[in-house]
């Protein structure tokens, strides 16, 4: 992205960074039950490292179907997060992925999920913003994000899991569309 090296560096001062132990152990009606639901990573960057079973899967956008991540050996899996999707100005995708479970064997996987200061300011960094390349997200708090996302976990029935799209500033030909609706 032509950025400054340590052009992300003050964002992590006090990072809230941390680590996850995932074992998800065999299941006797996997086709019923998921290791983790679909989701996308809210914080900045995710390091995967698992075992060599297998389960995690990542949405294609192109068709909306489902892949298999297979594991590679002595390699992580890198996972570009929610915050990226919105620094970059969706020059990178968040992807959205699950987890599946087997009848055969338990799995392992270590995700560290990778994210700045809890007072952080999320927003589309300035040097990729433009008159002709529009800042598609407005600013929001991270700690609340994360504060709200960890909240609504306890309570999916009732309340819609906080997203980066409502933060998304809407398309000039969606804008228009609400505007003549209101009149
Ligand atoms: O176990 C995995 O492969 C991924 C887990 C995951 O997506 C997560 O913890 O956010
Ligand atoms: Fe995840």
């Amino acid at each position: 992205m032509e950025l400054r090296a340590d052009r992300f560096e003050d964002f992590f001062k006090d990072q809230t960074s941390f680590v996850r132990l995932n074992h998800y152990p065999p299941c006797p009606v996997p086709h019923l039950a998921l290791g983790v639901g679909r989701h996308k990573d809210a914080g900045a960057l995710t390091v995967l490292a698992q075992d060599d079973v297998g389960g995690l899967e990542v949405k294609r956008k192109s068709d909306g179907q489902w892949v298999w991540a297979s594991p590679t050996p002595d390699a992580y899996i890198i996972n570009v997060g929610d915050i990226i999707q919105v620094w970059s100005n969706e020059a990178y995708e968040s992807v959205e992925h699950r987890v599946m479970v087997n009848s055969e064997r338990e799995r392992f996987s270590i995700p560290f999920f990778f994210n700045p200061s809890h007072y952080t300011v999320v927003e589309p960094l300035e040097e990729l913003v433009s008159n002709e390349s529009p800042a598609k997200y407005k600013a929001y708090n991270w700690g609340k994000f994360l504060l709200t996302r960890k909240a609504s976990n306890f309570k999916k029935l009732d309340v819609e899991n906080i997203q980066i799209s409502h933060f998304r500033v809407p398309e000039l030909a969606d804008a228009l569309e609400g505007a003549l609706k209101l009149n």
